[in-house]
């Protein structure tokens, strides 16, 4: 028998399977020294052997899964000891709060509200047994908690990848989006500072002639028309100028906006739900959004390349940067390509050129939504409050009889229009949460509250922007003028503003008040707020220098509620009517 082990042990010592090999020989071994006189089957030794084995594996995995479930039981306990120094009201249920959330016309907010009324600036909420919520309303408190807890919710990523795919923006730590957003801020920022810049202009020139078209047949519904504008603003954005004359432009809409509206129920499955037949269409609509996406990209990209070639033969391309066509059509040099391509640094490898489609199609999902619900809140409060949109008029018409080198930095020269859009926004933010967590440390306060690793940070911006104590006793009427303040040096008249050309007012920048969070602040703030604000104000100035904006009085203006990451949003939605200026 030892002859038999060591020459098989010698013929095996090299095969993969030589550690259990030699288990089953040890086994033999040991069987037909213990057992000379008793006779074993091989078939019987086999399978004894087999028992043990198996019996070995599954204690194995007994003690394995025991371990893991108590290092559970103690994270748990943990995470409860350190909640237990956190306010907030008594868990009714071994379930948490959760039954609070779903009564009966009451909205997340409203739940919050009436538990920070009670319990202070911080509130703990359990969402489960395993789920703490916290809930910060104090603005100092709020900023502190901003710049200290980096990460994201896992949850905020799942939803744009399942319709969009891969992208390093968006991703819920913080490590992992770091560099994209100093490129793309990088990229916005010179974008902002350039003096040729004519998106703003074509976009304007673009939804006047829309809106030529469509007022003659009566009111435009504000929702569409913002959407249509924020997407347009987008697009030129993204995939530059060329993208308003596409002929894909329409189809490309079309299909986004069927995406965007459902890509949040999808994403509130916790497994993809593969047995349903409406998600496999609705992922065939991703597929085809992302090819289009890659096309027109595509046939951007060729569009530049074959004008700048013609450049290169025509004329000497330093010289001449941007030329016109004849028949109008703009074309730039490769220098100006980069504008067009936010991810220029991996548009030729294969993966790079996914993960520059999923980047684009998140930023255009997002910037699409935010800004179109920014624009339609704006020309609501427009139509409303007509003295404001005389006096923006006004501010609109005399900047315009005296304009800047560079048009746009005209709009900087209109602070009323520019605190209107901050007010807008302040009254009635474009999601009514920011939310953050810390993935992996424990967040200590000031005050000297610790926050659990892995508890869910929510700000509910809604309450904090209409906060008495930091907006004063008319914090939730619409008035502007708290984010001006007057110029010493003008005598503050409107003749000042037209003689000089200059109003007497000077803008506040609206972020040095810590309650003012529609971008959301700290280290994941939003990276397009200055971009975005200067290209909506321009974009406005343009529409009204040509029309007064209207409510439709047989207009009911309802509001419009939809559902957007498990929260209840109300978004006002009116019938405007657009008047020429000049009729
Ligand atoms: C009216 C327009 C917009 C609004 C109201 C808005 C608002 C926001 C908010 C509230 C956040 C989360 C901030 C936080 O949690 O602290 C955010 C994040 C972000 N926004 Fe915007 N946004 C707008 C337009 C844009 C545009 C045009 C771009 C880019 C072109 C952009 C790029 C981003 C990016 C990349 C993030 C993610 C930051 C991160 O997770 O690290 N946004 N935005």
């Amino acid at each position: 028998m030892n002859e038999v082990v060591s020459c098989v042990v010698a013929a095996t010592a090299n095969s993969s399977f030589s550690t259990s090999v030699l288990g089953l020989l040890h086994f033999l071994h040991s069987r037909g020294r213990s057992s000379s006189s008793c006779v074993h089957t091989p078939s019987q030794l086999l399978r004894d052997f087999a028992t043990q084995e198996l019996n070995a594996f599954l204690w194995l995995s007994l003690v394995a899964v025991t371990t893991l479930l108590l290092i559970k039981l103690f994270q748990l306990f943990g995470l409860w000891l350190r909640a237990k120094t956190i306010p907030g009201p008594p868990s009714p249920s071994f379930f948490g709060h959760c039954k609070l959330f779903s009564r009966k016309n009451s909205t997340f907010t409203d739940v919050l509200s009436e538990s920070h009324l009670l319990y202070g600036p911080i509130v703990k909420l359990w969402l489960g047994p395993t789920q703490l919520l916290v809930s910060v309303r104090d603005p100092a408190l709020i900023q502190e908690m901003l710049i200290k807890a980096e990460d994201k919710l896992p949850f905020t990523g799942k939803v744009f990848q399942l319709a969009f795919g891969q992208s390093s923006l968006f991703s819920p730590s913080f490590e992992k989006v770091q560099k994209r957003r100093e490129l793309l801020e990088n990229e916005l920022n010179e974008r902002l500072f350039k003096n040729d810049d004519l998106i703003p202009m074509k976009v304007a020139d673009f939804i006047t002639d829309k809106i030529e078209n469509i007022r003659t047949k009566g009111s435009i519904d504000t929702r569409l028309l913002s959407q249509h504008m924020a997407f347009t603003i987008m697009g030129a954005t993204f995939f530059g100028n060329g993208f308003l004359a596409s002929p894909k432009a329409a189809m490309y809409e079309e299909l986004f906006m069927m995406i965007a509206k459902d890509a949040c129920y999808w994403a509130s499955y916790n497994l993809t739900p593969i047995w349903r037949r409406d998600f496999w269409s609705y992922q065939s609509l991703c597929t085809k959004l992302k090819c289009l996406t890659q096309d027109i990209l595509q046939h951007c990209r060729k569009g530049h390349k074959l004008f700048g070639y013609t450049d290169q033969h025509v004329h000497n391309a330093s010289s001449n940067k941007e030329m016109k066509l004849e028949h109008g059509a703009q074309y730039c040099t490769d220098d100006e390509l980069q504008d067009y391509y936010f991810f220029l640094d991996v548009k030729d490898h294969q993966d790079g050129k996914e993960e520059a489609c999923g980047n684009i199609m998140r930023l255009m999902f997002h910037g699409c939504q935010t800004t179109s619900a920014l624009i339609s809140n704006v020309l609501n409060r427009l139509a409303v409050h007509r003295e404001i949109q005389d006096k923006v008029y006004s501010e609109i018409s005399t900047v315009g009889r005296n304009p800047s080198k560079y048009e746009h930095e005209d709009v900087y020269r209109m602070p009323l229009l520019l605190a209107t859009i901050y007010e807008s926004a302040r009254l009635l933010p474009t999601g009514p949460m920011l939310q953050r967590c810390s993935l992996k440390h424990d967040l200590c306060l000031a005050t000297g509250v610790t926050i659990p690793a892995g508890a869910v940070l929510v700000v509910p911006v809604e309450l904090v922007q209409k906060d008495d104590s930091s907006w004063g006793s008319d914090a939730s009427d619409f008035n502007p003028y708290r984010f001006l303040s007057n110029d010493t040096k003008g005598s503050g008249s409107a003749e000042d503003l037209s003689v000089t050309g200059f109003s007497s007012f000077v803008l506040n920048d609206p972020n040095e008040n810590a309650a003012f969070l529609p971008f959301g602040s700290g280290a994941r703030a939003c990276i397009g707020q200055k971009f975005i604000i200067q290209l909506v104000a321009s974009v406005l100035a343009s529409l009204l220098k040509e029309y007064e904006i209207r409510l439709n009085s047989e207009s009911d203006n309802e509001s419009n509620t939809t559902l957007k990451n498990n929260f209840l949003e109300h978004h006002p939605n009116s019938q405007i009517l657009f008047v020429r200026r000049d009729q």
